[in-house]
């Protein structure tokens, strides 16, 4: 903490507009200021929590990034994302965050920079927490204020501010550590170096560069690092090839797996994705994959391909076709943590049959489930009291086919708003929690209950026969919770969490698509003047505000056998979503562009709400 020696004291609060010099670096101008805890000092800012040396370089590096004119960035529900062009200054400042977080948790942090699904000159970033996750949301206000800080000045108030709130010590007594990655956008090396400068603007800071990784395996990397575990990417690729080997081995119907169709082509969306499959697959035998926009070759990321497009055109990506019908076909987004699959069904239409996140969530769901019917028939053979508390989460765009198949099959759902974020929070509740958005991301969550039972469990059975069903359901079990991602959605460990429940059921991807009928339905964008004019609750299905408008929704889904339909802001563009479903896809799409009038109506450029 620093001392103050200031002649001037301004009381909290107060504006003023006075002829400053901050710093040789700032030039002597005349600047309308509050003061808040920080003091002028004789024509020099002094900050509580900072000494000179770390505001000299805050100061310093920071004029090197100067925050674009007229663009207001949101932490919205995957990070910050723009045109790459007007990155520089907010990956620089959410370099300096992720610096600030790794001294307040102690532990390693994560940033990526990626726009995901989004167009190639997009780009974006975002943090992975030291648990792996997303970054808390109770930093997001202070990620929107550092990003949007009009002048270096500003943003080093907020800097000492925030320190000062949140006790950390900015006097390099400690160090903080950063894996840094990015996607293949051609924008990304550049918005790399700013993170990297933004990380070396806080004294101890020290950025990890780990080159080009898929969003979830630099998730993965943070998590396990902080584990006390091996984490490289070589790391990375042994436990799911491991883990992977482990499932195939336990598998009921060896003598079968002539007649299973081993033919798997995987859509890489042209981005980082389908180059770590290749890398992956070298790994994996038994496992015949062909990889095609693999980011190798002339295709654009995300242009026609990958995981967005498929779910949301249903219809083939580029370089997919006729030669494809009835082949097994999965598709990733662009950072490879959405993960859909599909068939083409015919020569003469480029129309897809999608089995989407919906499903992946249920082929899980069933395969989990299966495993703890039988660990509960066990307790003859174990002492170890172990009934685990499943959960599936999903989110109101989940096809209402696959909730009521869900809780068909005796399974608890529970429903949160769009974004992982939310869904992993909630999975998290339970002892075993399964969360897929429709779009094809998500994952299974063991907790730590779970993780500390099962081994022994697993070796008490082991002592009993190694042959006992019981203990490889324990060993199944196990296998899943290293395969498939612990800290976010991952194409990669999906897929072959599908692969080896798909082979273990002996089912074709027409008999695991066919375990209920998507009911139609029609996804529609409309541009509004303000689209925070929409508020929603109860899990974003119903809208409070503007006043009227649910009521004139009501009235148009009543119009509709099996009729659903919602509006929200998205997080992510500029726009309204409308979502419905119905008993046929005619009726789906009149529902949809019906509501989306509606919208027009109360919230559009002619509108006086
Ligand atoms: C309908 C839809 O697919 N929404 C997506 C999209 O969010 P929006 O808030 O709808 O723009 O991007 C999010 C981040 O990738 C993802 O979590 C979410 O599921
Ligand atoms: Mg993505």
């Amino acid at each position: 903490m620093q001392l103050f020696r200031s002649p001037l004291f301004f009381p909290v609060g107060f504006k003023a507009s006075v002829p400053i010099n901050l710093s040789q670096n700032f030039q002597r101008t005349s600047l309308s200021i509050t003061i808040n805890s920080s003091l002028l000092l004789f024509g020099r800012v002094k900050f509580k929590d900072m000494n000179e040396k770390q505001l000299d370089l805050l100061l310093r590096e920071s004029d090197r990034f100067p925050p674009p004119k007229g663009v207001r960035l949101s932490y919205g529900t995957a990070g910050f994302r723009e045109d790459a062009s007007v990155l520089l200054s907010t990956v620089y400042r959410v370099g300096i965050l992720a610096a600030l977080r790794s001294l307040k948790t102690g532990g390693v942090i994560g940033l990526m920079i990626t726009a995901s699904h989004n167009k190639v000159s997009d780009n974006g970033v975002k943090v992975a927490d030291s648990s792996g996750g997303m970054l808390t949301q109770e930093w997001e206000p202070f990620a929107n204020a550092l990003a949007n800080a009009p002048s270096s000045k500003d943003l080093v108030r907020l800097i000492d501010e925030f320190a000062e709130k949140e006790n950390i010590l900015l006097d390099g007594s400690k160090s903080a550590q950063i894996l840094v990655a990015r996607d293949t956008r051609p924008s990304g090396e550049v918005l790399l170096d700013a993170a990297k400068h933004g990380i070396g603007s806080i004294i101890g800071g020290v950025a990890h560069d780990m080159g080009i990784l898929t969003t979830p395996q630099l998730h993965w990397m943070v998590r396990v690092q902080n584990q006390g575990s091996k984490a490289s990417e070589l790391d990375y690729f042994y436990e799911l090839s491991n883990s992977f080997r482990c499932l195939l081995n336990s598998n009921p119907n060896n003598s079968k797996l002539n007649d299973w169709d081993n033919q798997l082509v995987v859509d890489g969306a042209n981005g980082v994705g389908g180059l770590k499959l290749e890398l992956l697959k070298e790994m994996l035998n038994g496992l015949a994959i062909e990889i095609r926009n693999s980011g190798k070759g002339k295709g654009v990321l995300n242009e026609g391909v990958g995981a967005d497009f498929v779910q949301k055109e249903k219809i083939v990506p580029c370089s997919f076709g006729s030669q494809d019908v009835g082949i097994r076909c999965a598709s990733f987004d662009g950072d490879a943590d959405r993960l859909v699959y599909f068939t083409v069904p015919s020569e003469s239409s480029n129309k897809i049959n999608l089995v989407d996140g919906d499903k992946i969530l249920s082929l899980f769901a069933i395969f989990v489930k299966e495993q703890l019917t039988i660990l509960e028939a066990r307790s003859k053979d174990t002492k170890i009291d172990f009934q685990p508390r499943l959960g599936v989460v999903q989110t109101a765009y989940a096809n209402g086919a696959s909730t009521r198949y869900l809780k068909e099959l005796g399974l608890e759902v529970v429903f949160t708003p769009t974004g992982v974020k939310y869904l992993h929070e909630k999975a998290a509740e339970y002892d075993i929690g399964i969360y897929f958005e429709a779009n094809g991301h998500g994952t299974v969550l063991f907790s730590d209950y779970c993780s500390t039972l099962l081994q022994p469990i697993y070796w008490e059975l082991s002592d009993a026969s190694e042959d006992l069903e019981s203990h490889k359901a324990a060993l199944r079990l196990l296998a899943v919770s290293k395969l498939i991602n612990q800290a976010v959605g991952d194409a990669l460990s999906g897929l072959l969490l599908v692969e080896a429940i798909l082979r273990h059921k002996n089912w074709s991807i027409h008999e695991w698509s066919e375990l209920y009928q998507d009911l139609p339905s029609r996804q529609l964008k409309v541009k509004v003047v303000d689209r925070t004019a929409v508020e929603t609750t109860n899990a974003e299905t119903e809208v409070v505000k503007p006043p009227g408008i649910q009521e004139a929704i009501n009235l148009e889904i009543a119009k509709y056998p099996q009729g659903r339909c919602f509006i929200r802001p998205s997080g992510t563009e500029d726009v309204i979503r409308v979502y419905a479903e119905a008993s046929t896809q005619e009726a789906a799409d009149d529902l949809a562009t019906s509501v989306a009038k509606l919208v027009d109506q109360f919230l559009g450029a002619g509108s006086s709400k």
